[in-house]
């Protein structure tokens, strides 16, 4: 079902006191500050550090637990790694899949990224499936061709009920970590052409239903200018979700 979602993706930052600290001032100033509206929090640090800020997110309330990444096997030899079984049973809810630094640098293709996907679901986890441009693709002006194929080959191999549990971030790769955020015009466009292509794929009330962030350089700045957009129905944060305060602020541009 469609929400408001702001997810804070720590990447590979903070120590475990360091996130234990920040953890333990967001719950605090979201619960003293925003009110009434039903924006989900979903907060995702590293893997060594799940479980215990899992145990600082106030249960049964708006925040939520996810991971950053999994592998696509449930258990075996292969180490270093972390299946999703592992991160539904500390307790997270989402994981993120196919962002652009796991598909940029530990070259997660396609193919990989469904076997994850199915991974994620079949241990009941939430995906947040990532898709965006590079610059060279935007200035070629193909970046609806480029996302089309994105969506088709990574994503609408799902059942309709796998796909009911899919979150869709779009990130633009120039606009992340940049300083350099899409406008809320060009957000706008994106997010409803990805509606439009889950509508074709499944159906118009899967496209309907579907929850899709925006993510790349929001800020406590921009927040509310990208939210307010009719198809932008949160945000995946990078650097702002790891102060306090701006990242509180974001959660309460909705
Ligand atoms: O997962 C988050 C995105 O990569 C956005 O990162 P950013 O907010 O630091 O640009």
């Amino acid at each position: 079902m469609r929400k408001n979602i702001v997810a804070g993706n720590w990447k590979m930052n903070t120590t475990l006191q360091d996130g234990q600290a920040l953890i333990s001032e967001i719950v605090n100033m979201v619960q003293d500050e925003v009110t009434g509206s039903q924006v989900e929090v979903v907060v995702c640090p590293p893997f060594p550090f799940l479980s215990v800020i899992g145990k600082q997110l106030p249960a049964g309330g708006r925040f939520h637990l996810g991971a950053q990444n999994c592998h696509q096997k449930e258990s075996g030899a292969f180490t270093g790694e972390v299946s999703a079984q592992m991160l539904q049973s500390v307790g997270a809810e989402y994981v993120i899949l196919g962002h652009s630094e796991r598909r940029q640098y530990f070259r997660e293709d396609d193919e990989l990224l469904s076997q994850k996907l199915k991974a994620a679901l079949a241990a009941g986890l939430k995906p947040i499936f990532c898709v965006g441009e590079s610059l060279e693709t935007r200035e070629a002006d193909e970046t609806f061709d480029y996302l089309r194929k994105q969506l088709q080959d990574g994503l609408f191999h799902l059942s309709n009920e796998e796909f009911d549990q899919v979150v869709v971030a779009y990130e633009p790769i120039w606009a992340i970590g940049t300083g350099k955020t899409a406008t809320s015009a060009q957000a706008q466009e994106v997010h409803a052409f990805i509606r439009e292509q889950i509508a074709r794929a499944y159906d118009a009330q899967a496209a309907d239903n579907t929850t899709i962030l925006y993510g790349g350089s929001a800020n406590a700045q921009n927040a509310r200018e990208l939210f307010s957009q009719p198809d932008v129905d949160g945000g995946l944060i990078g650097g702002a979700s790891l102060k306090s305060r701006d990242f509180t602020e974001i959660i309460k541009s909705f």
